[in-house]
């Protein structure tokens, strides 16, 4: 148990009590009694209301499982089921056209198309190196991946491989033509860029020349004669082209260059959800801090790294020379956006005048919304937002009225921290199906503070599964992606968001692209991100955000955004199609393959979060293959075990025998890391219960999340080793 302090009828951790006096409020102007006043009476009247809302949602469930439970084998009438469904109150009455009114919103978000970062904000290293991803070599994400493959010498070799080296300048160069034009020849055949009289002037050996599109030129560093770094600016993304005839690959460069600097993570959203593990009130103050930090722009973060120590700070803004001879700044930094909690978990950071554990999600508004008044307000003001908005993400809602507390919620929390109305805004991460159905009312209800709406599919698919859990037996977890809901899913949310007025007002987002070893993957396949419409897709890491770039320079998000207004192109009967599949259709291996592939991920992920605290982790698969895996991820394999046990399609020793055999595997998997507490063969450690309890309870889960077993379980081990050791946190 936490020491508490006791402040207007709250008992408040210690730690986060001393966070908030010696850290968060010196500077904002408020009072410490003022600022606890306001906590006490926003979760006065915040608690109870949240508490209708997981109400309202366990109801439902039980009414949908009722209802499959009562039809049995008996084919679904897709009338009489919606019918049924709007009866219950899962449907609900489509409102009328409009459009949202958010304004105050900077046009990373509003305008500018491009790759969001996500990363888990408790890792301070991490978090400042995602800030820093706003701007990315080309030349680096091209050499240390497999966008450029291993083949006739170009290995990735321990030192320099020039035989690859060459490869990457020649998909630079290639870049540059697609995208950067030259009125005549090549970049390839370049043998020097300067600036003459605001524009760029190429040499080559048949004589000059300059780009075919002169305007894409923005400026440079450096002397007009001898630039250090050329300027440019195409959909709205600038890049770079670094010259510097000293260096390694400049000096062998005809043209000097050294690299080309994408503008990168437009976007990044720092979490405080499912990538992370914060179970305590040390837990939490961690991610508070680190945001506050962020906000003041003081995070840092040291680091050792191939037998060197430096300390990572955050990048300053970049200057240049613009084509008209005026200065130029451009942000060094990401946009930061916050992900909060959801409406599900409590807090023991603070306990309410009763003693009990009050909404977490109520602490994540008015804590980080604290942090965030030091970007607002003060002589560093605008180092995040220069528009003076503060972005937050909410995740995990259902339905519209769950999107409606959470609007009031963040409105209290304005009148805490003094804000003017609507400074906060709201993500809607559309990732539970009863959103998805309810779209349009949904965006309707946060219509003045809405900055972006996202298809979270990795919650949704578990979703999909927790939801219709009794309507059958899915299909296999790798087929989900070919099932009708999830197309219809990825279209309605681009179509409602255009239909709502987004373009140039707010964000239209895609998913996470979950295999961040796999870039040359990732460059022929989310380039589908943008040609749906979508302002961003999220991306697992900088290097993923500077190659994911590219993708916003191949396409004109604006003009495919204009192609689609105007038209929906899928139905509300697709979206409800439930994914079950036919049980004949899988042989004994089929069964084991995929119960043993659920199970393995789960414990693979679990494993790090209960023993270490980390909250996302990178897990092999069984074919090797890297997969990020976070809540999301695991809410997926744990509730597809739930289901295919539910339904018999594998038997309960089938599951206890999985969990044993892929224990084993994954205790190989960790068997270089010193620290590393096995599951076999006793079988008995928190990690490994917390995964049986989750595939075996699966379906008494609320809404199938990971969320509860996981935090009992991560406080169990916590209580269990003297130092608390989070290596997260490290
Ligand atoms: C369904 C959802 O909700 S998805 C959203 C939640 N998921 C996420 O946030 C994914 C974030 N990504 C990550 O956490 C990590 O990239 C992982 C866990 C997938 C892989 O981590 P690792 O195995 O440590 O990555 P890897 O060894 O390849 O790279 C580590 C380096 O990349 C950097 N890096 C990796 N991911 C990120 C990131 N998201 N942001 C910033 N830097 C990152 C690290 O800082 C480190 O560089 P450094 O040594 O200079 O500090
Ligand atoms: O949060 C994202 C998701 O896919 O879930
Ligand atoms: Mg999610």
């Amino acid at each position: 148990m936490p020491n508490y302090l006791e402040t207007s009828g709250l008992s408040v951790a210690e730690e986060l009590y001393t966070f908030v006096r010696e850290e968060a409020l010196p500077g904002t102007g408020i009072k410490e009694q003022a600022f606890w006043a306001g906590a006490a009476e926003l979760i006065r009247e915040f608690s109870p209301r949240i508490r209708e809302l997981l109400a309202t949602r366990d109801r439902i469930q039980q009414q949908i499982d009722e209802y499959h439970r009562s039809r049995g084998t008996e084919a679904l009438d897709p009338d009489e089921y919606e019918k049924f469904l709007r009866s219950i109150g899962y449907l609900v009455e489509e409102p009328g056209d409009f459009s949202i009114s958010t304004d105050g919103v900077d046009p990373e978000i509003a305008t500018v198309s491009g790759p969001q970062l996500v990363v888990p904000l408790l890792n301070a290293r991490f978090a400042a190196n995602a800030a820093n991803a706003r701007w990315g070599s080309l030349y680096d994400a091209l050499y240390g991946t497999d966008a450029i493959d291993q083949a006739e010498g170009r290995e990735l070799t321990s030192s320099y491989n020039p035989v690859r080296g060459a490869a990457v300048v020649a998909q630079g160069r290639q870049f540059l033509n697609d995208h950067f034009e030259l009125a005549n020849g090549s970049h390839a055949d370049v043998t020097g860029y300067r600036v003459s009289d605001g524009s760029l002037v190429a040499e080559t050996a048949s004589g000059t020349t300059g780009l075919a599109e002169p305007d894409q030129f923005a400026g440079y560093r450096g002397s007009a004669d001898l630039p250090e770094a050329l300027l440019l600016r195409h959909h709205g993304l600038h890049i770079e082209i670094q010259i510097d005839r000293q260096h390694p690959i400049g000096s062998g460069d005809p043209a000097g260059v050294k690299d080309i600097v994408l503008e990168s993570a437009i976007t990044t959203i720092m979490d405080l959800e499912d990538s992370v593990a914060a179970v305590d009130a040390p837990d939490k103050v961690a991610g508070y801090r680190n945001w506050l930090q962020l906000m003041q722009g003081t995070l840092t973060a040291d680091i050792e790294k191939g037998g060197q120590t430096f300390t990572r700070r955050l990048n300053e803004d970049r200057v240049y020379t613009a084509a008209d001879g005026s200065e130029l700044t451009l942000p060094g930094r990401s946009l930061l956006l916050i992900r909060q909690v959801g409406h599900l978990m409590t807090s023991d950071a603070v306990l309410d005048s009763a003693g009990t554990p009050v909404p977490e999600e109520i602490l994540d508004a008015l804590f980080t919304g604290l942090g965030s008044l030091h970007d607002l307000r003060g002589p560093n003001a605008g180092r995040n937002s220069r528009a003076g908005s503060v972005y937050v993400v909410k995740p995990k809602m259902h339905g519209p009225a769950e999107v409606a507390v959470a609007c009031a919620l963040l409105a209290g929390a304005e009148g805490v921290l003094g804000l003017d109305p609507r400074t906060l805004k709201i993500g809607i991460m559309d990732e539970e199906r009863r959103t998805s159905a309810n779209l349009k009312a949904c965006i309707w209800e946060a219509r003045e503070r809405v900055a972006f709406i996202n298809t979270g599919f990795l919650d949704r698919t578990g979703d999909e599964i927790h939801t219709s859990m009794l309507a059958g037996p899915m299909v296999r977890k790798a087929d989900m992606r070919n099932s009708s809901w999830i197309a219809a899913y990825e279209d309605a949310n681009v179509d409602i968001g255009l239909e709502c007025g987004f373009g140039g007002r707010a964000q239209i987002g895609k998913g996470m692209w979950a295999a961040p070893d796999n870039m040359a993957d990732m460059l022929v396949q989310k380039v589908a991100h943008p040609r749906a419409g979508a302002d961003c897709a999220w991306v697992p890491s900088p290097t993923a955000a500077t190659l994911h770039a590219i993708h916003y320079h191949e396409v004109d998000v604006d003009a495919r955004q204009s192609e689609l207004t105007g038209k929906r192109r899928s139905t509300l009967r697709q979206l409800l199609t439930i994914p079950v599949g036919d049980p004949a259709d899988w042989t004994d291996e089929d069964r084991r393959n995929e119960l043993d592939n659920n199970i393995q991920s789960t414990l693979g992920y679990i494993v790090r979060w209960v023993n270490d605290g980390v909250g996302c982790s990178k897990v092999p698969d069984l074919s090797g293959t890297a997969l990020m895996e976070d809540r999301a991820t695991c809410r997926i394999s744990s509730q597809h075990v739930a289901n295919w046990l539910m339904h018999g399609i594998v038997s309960r020793d089938d599951v206890e025998a999985s969990l044993q055999r892929m224990a084993a595997i994954v205790d190989e998997q960790n068997s270089s890391d010193p620290g590393y507490t096995p599951m076999a063969p006793g079988f008995d450690t928190e990690a490994f219960l917390a995964a049986r309890e989750l595939v075996l309870e699966g379906a008494a889960q609320p809404s199938g999340y990971t969320e509860p077993v996981l935090h009992s379980r991560r406080a169990l081990r916590k209580q269990a080793i003297p130092d608390n050791l989070t290596r997260n946190t490290l």
